[in-house]
């Protein structure tokens, strides 16, 4: 069983992450867990802050000469804004009216669609930095830093991830639009918005440019995709071992995200039976889909076909044109505060998700495969593969394309 804890304040000296339960002999680098970094930051429409912040990445534990010992896995990743911060997130006692004018100012105006004034009231703190600290989305690169190595450890298994933005605000990519391959990552990856349909694309950086000059926020759709998979992870037999169950509860957790869709999702309420699953048929080859409609899950169990899971992501809640609010020292009304943020956090949301499959399905991996080493959770992959007739060629007969 794979876990993974993070620590660290969004103005912090830095995050911390550990993954505990991944078998040795996974080749992990700096620049691997970089990579997937660097992808987080990216996206049109997000603030200031994620072109002058750095993450200053170390590893401190489990991963000797590139490979991992099957040991706890320790990652920090260091903010190099800290120096700005270390009066105001000072872990030792501090005076705040010691502090510099402005500087640590107590946050009484909370930002409806945030968890600051809800935090105030469950921890019992008079202003909103303590909660704003750690409910921030920065948390996230220590969330992706992980899902990095376990994207290694799935790439070793012959698993590949993928993401893409489906929609900004009302701008949605055309139904029956092809689906990214595995290997896309780097075409999506120098595309503003992350979307697979350039027209699209352009739609939806004018909608965000929009939203910015009236002092609006956006948030939207994205859609993870996992190519490589055995039939059989996950299981119908309890309903916390149900994939379906760990992937929603998983994208879930991010910061923002209030919808989870499994394949055609929603869509699917509205066909009829007959035109909403996926038929199977008998081939040389082997059994074979018509369709793939439900998104590579059946029962609680991965098909071996393509996964398709998506998480819708809401509007940014600090809105520049600030929303109305209550000043809780003063009483009575108030705008709520304001200082700089994205408008549009969508693609990074959608690497951030990447990042919450791959740690499932890792999880899900060592649950069936097991394995001390990865070589020896390969060697009992390829022996169930080839254990199942016909299990090669489940994937889908059509190529996968939005419903
Ligand atoms: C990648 C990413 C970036 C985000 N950036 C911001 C931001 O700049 N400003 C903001 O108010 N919320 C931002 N959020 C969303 C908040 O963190 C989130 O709304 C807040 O923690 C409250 O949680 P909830 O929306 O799940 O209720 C971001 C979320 C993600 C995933
Ligand atoms: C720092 C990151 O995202 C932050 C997430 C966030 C929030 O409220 O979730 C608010 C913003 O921070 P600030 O309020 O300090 O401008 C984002 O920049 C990051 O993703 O690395």
């Amino acid at each position: 069983m794979l876990r993974w804890l993070t620590a660290g304040e969004s103005h912090g000296p830095e995050l911390v992450a550990i993954l505990e339960g991944l078998p040795a002999g996974v080749p992990v680098s700096l620049d691997d867990i970089r990579a997937d970094l660097a992808r987080r930051k990216l996206g049109y429409g997000r603030g200031a802050r994620m072109k002058f912040e750095e993450d200053e990445l170390t590893i401190s534990g489990g991963v000797r000469f590139g490979e991992t010992m099957g040991s706890p896995i320790a990652l920090r990743v260091g903010n190099t804004e800290w120096p700005r911060w270390v009066d105001v997130m000072s872990a030792s006692p501090v005076d705040p009216t010691t502090l510099p004018k402005g500087r640590g100012a107590p946050l009484t105006r909370p930002r409806p669609g945030h968890a600051d004034l809800v935090g105030m009231q469950k921890y019992d703190f008079a202003e909103a930095r303590n909660v704003l600290e750690r409910a921030s989305a920065r948390e996230t690169a220590a969330r992706v830093a992980l899902g990095a190595i376990a994207r290694k450890f799935l790439a070793e298994l012959g698993v590949e991830l993928v993401s893409h933005t489906l929609s900004i605000g009302t701008v949605r990519v055309p139904e029956g639009t092809a689906l990214p391959a595995a290997g896309d990552v780097a075409t999506l990856d120098s595309d503003p918005l992350r979307c697979f349909d350039k027209f699209t694309s352009d739609l939806m950086v004018a909608e965000v440019d929009r939203a910015h000059d009236d002092g609006d926020t956006l948030g939207g759709v994205v859609e993870v995709l996992a190519y490589g998979l055995p039939p059989g992870l996950g299981s119908y037999v309890h309903w916390d071992r149900r994939i379906d169950s760990q992937l929603a509860g998983a994208l879930m957790g991010i910061q923002a995200i209030k919808g989870v869709e499994v394949g055609d999702g929603f869509l699917t309420t509205t066909r009829r039976g007959s035109e909403a699953h996926d038929e199977l048929f008998q081939t040389d080859a082997g059994i074979t889909r018509s369709s793939d409609r439900a998104g590579g899950t059946e029962g609680g169990m991965t098909t071996g076909t393509v996964l398709r899971v998506r998480a819708g992501m809401k509007p940014i809640a600090t809105v520049p044109h600030a929303l109305r609010t209550v000043d809780v020292e003063k009483g009575g009304p108030a705008e709520a505060h304001h200082q700089r943020s994205d408008v549009c956090a969508v693609p990074a949301a959608g690497v951030v998700a990447e990042a919450m499959v791959a740690l499932v399905l890792a999880n899900s991996m060592l649950e069936k495969f097991g394995g001390d080493s990865v070589t020896e959770t390969r060697r009992n992959l390829d022996s169930y593969v080839s254990s199942i007739p016909g299990s090669l060629s489940t994937t889908s007969a059509s190529d996968p394309s939005l419903a």
